[in-house]
């Protein structure tokens, strides 16, 4: 009931952007289809390495701007990178500092320059006379002994500088990976095998991480310690929910308190305890591994020679697919870039808003409104949220304001009981086709999941594309929907399901900032009921 009475006063409120019906009939309104994708490619066009880099890094002579902080340069500034998304990064940090720059290295996952050339994506990648040396490893994102080579090599560049250098941290999502130092006397062979136990076991993200942070010599702000004394600024593109700096990429530049007993907990948690190798419990033991010292804590002078900022992530991502909405006479309204928990749930969310959105005028039933209310916890996204975006809808069914955007991200989750290839992006809409294909939901509306990366899962699409024609399609094409989810098969299912036409396929985009979900609704008088 409080729930009900939240979300009255909430549809009190006014949106602010208000977007007339005649200028939005007057705009090209192609299929909702074609612009679900349109939206997806603005969302990761806007976070492309190159641009974010460009957006964050200023130079005007020997100055360098960041976040509005200054720094002067005279030949004294090195780079350092590893994950996913720096070799673009990279690549157009160096177009910017020029002659400034000394050195660099990069770690980046194997194989991703051949790829790069082969996707066209040549901006991507360093120039012939490069200063920055690429090091590519962590084939299939596990941290390998290449892998660890570079994050050898990026200690030793960091440890050498002096208080006259700046040191340019390039972040993203696949970092930890490609950073992997183990405090000693942890072999890699041990600490890959404690994670991948952690991640089979069903860890998440953070506690994946907080384990990491305390078994290297690198992650939760060794690196920033090792650049001790120089300046040093990490630009980051997130891939976690919530942008949380100790945990992307496991915080190489982010003071972390070290606390035994919660990595243990989380052992605990996955009983994992007593299965783990000695040098496990001798590294935690040891106050501190950083730079294989015993030194209690990371001073606080450390971090304040540090400058940590986030230069793209999915609410940015988000804001650039919410502009490219309007120019395509959509009236975007973003739900949450924290999507998370299992599909199953999150499908049954967008489906519950999707009738709430169908739902005849005035007459919006309040249990509905009230079930959305309480799947929220569930899917990471908050009450605040839900009652301003189901506010939006109501107001737009009143008024006639044209067709609706909802955008969402984040980064669901899967359990795998099949052995069918498929992303959690591909199950998602799947999911959501079955659910729009109620009859409380009025034919037309469109549903987009994908992966900003380009990758769902280890297939070759981002996602797919769905409306509530899916079922009827899928029978008469003679696939069973049911069995190829409970084979977690979406992939081969969007594959067969009329040539794959649903099939969402960017190719590798050279960023990550986790998954888009865009909902699109038709105009109000086609969603009413006759
Ligand atoms: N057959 C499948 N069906 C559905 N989901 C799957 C399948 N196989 C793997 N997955 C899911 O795909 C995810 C792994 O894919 P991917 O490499 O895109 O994820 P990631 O760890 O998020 O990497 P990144 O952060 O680079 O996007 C896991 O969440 C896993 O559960
Ligand atoms: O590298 C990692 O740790 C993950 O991609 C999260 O940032």
């Amino acid at each position: 009931m409080a729930q009900i009475i939240a979300l009255s006063r909430f549809f009190h409120l006014q949106h602010p952007l208000r977007v007339s019906l005649a200028s939005l009939c007057s705009r090209s309104m192609s299929s909702l289809d074609t612009r679900a994708r349109a939206v997806f490619s603005a969302a990761v066009e806007g976070v492309q390495p190159d641009i974010v880099v460009r957006r964050s890094l200023e130079r005007y002579g020997d100055k360098l701007l960041v976040n509005g902080q200054s720094f002067t340069l005279t030949n004294n500034l090195y780079l350092v990178g590893f994950g996913k998304a720096v070799l673009g990064m990279a690549a157009e940090a160096e177009r910017i500092v020029g002659d400034h720059l000394i050195k660099g290295v990069v770690s980046v996952p194997h194989g991703i320059q051949k790829t790069l050339h082969n996707h066209g994506k040549e901006k991507m990648l360093l120039e012939k006379n490069s200063r920055i040396t690429v090091m590519e490893g962590a084939k299939n994102n596990l941290p390998d002994a290449d892998a660890q080579k570079s994050a050898e090599c990026i200690r030793e560049l960091a440890s050498g500088l002096t208080e006259k250098d700046l040191l340019l941290v390039l972040i993203s999502g696949g970092g930890s990976a490609l950073l992997p130092a183990p405090a000693p006397p942890m072999s890699l062979q041990e600490k890959q095998d404690v994670t991948r136990k952690l991640a089979a076991a069903g860890a998440t993200i953070q506690e994946l991480n907080t384990v990491r942070r305390a078994l290297s010599l690198l992650k939760g702000g060794g690196l920033a310690q090792c650049a001790n004394p120089a300046q040093v600024v990490a630009l980051i593109l997130s891939d976690v929910i919530g942008d949380p700096l100790d945990l992307i990429a496991s915080g190489p530049t982010v003071r972390s308190d070290f606390k035994p007993e919660k990595v243990w907990a989380i052992l605990d948690r996955y009983k994992l305890s007593y299965s783990l190798p000695s040098s496990m419990n001798e590294v935690l033991s040891k106050a501190r591994p950083h730079y294989g010292l015993q030194v209690q804590e990371q001073p606080e002078e450390v971090q304040d020679h540090v400058l940590n900022v986030v230069i793209g992530s999915n609410t940015i991502a988000l804001e650039c697919a919410s502009r490219k909405a309007v120019e395509l006479g959509l009236r975007p309204v973003i739900l949450s870039p924290g999507v998370c928990g299992d599909v199953r749930s999150v499908a049954r969310l967008y489906g519950l808003l999707s009738r709430f959105a169908c739902s005849p005028e005035k007459e919006t039933p309040p249990e509905l409104a009230a079930e959305i209310l309480q799947l929220g916890p569930e899917v990471g996204v908050e009450s605040w949220d839900l009652c301003r975006t189901m506010n939006v809808l109501v107001e737009e069914r009143k008024e006639g304001w044209g067709a609706t955007c909802l955008l969402a991200g984040g980064e669901p989750t899967v359990q795998l009981t099949g052995k069918g290839r498929g992303g959690r992006n591909q199950e998602l809409a799947l999911r959501v086709g079955l659910e729009l294909s109620s009859d409380e939901v009025k034919s037309g509306v469109v549903f987009l999941s994908g992966g900003t990366d380009g990758q769902d899962g280890p297939t070759e699409a981002a996602g797919a594309v769905t409306d509530g024609e899916l079922m009827k399609e899928a029978m008469s094409q003679g696939l069973d929907i049911d069995g190829f989810l409970t084979n977690n098969d979406s992939f081969t299912f969007f594959s067969q399901l009329t040539e794959g036409r649903r099939l969402l396929m960017p190719g590798l985009t050279g960023t990550n900032v986790m998954d888009v979900h865009a909902m699109l609704l038709p105009p109000s008088p086609q969603r009413d009921f006759q």
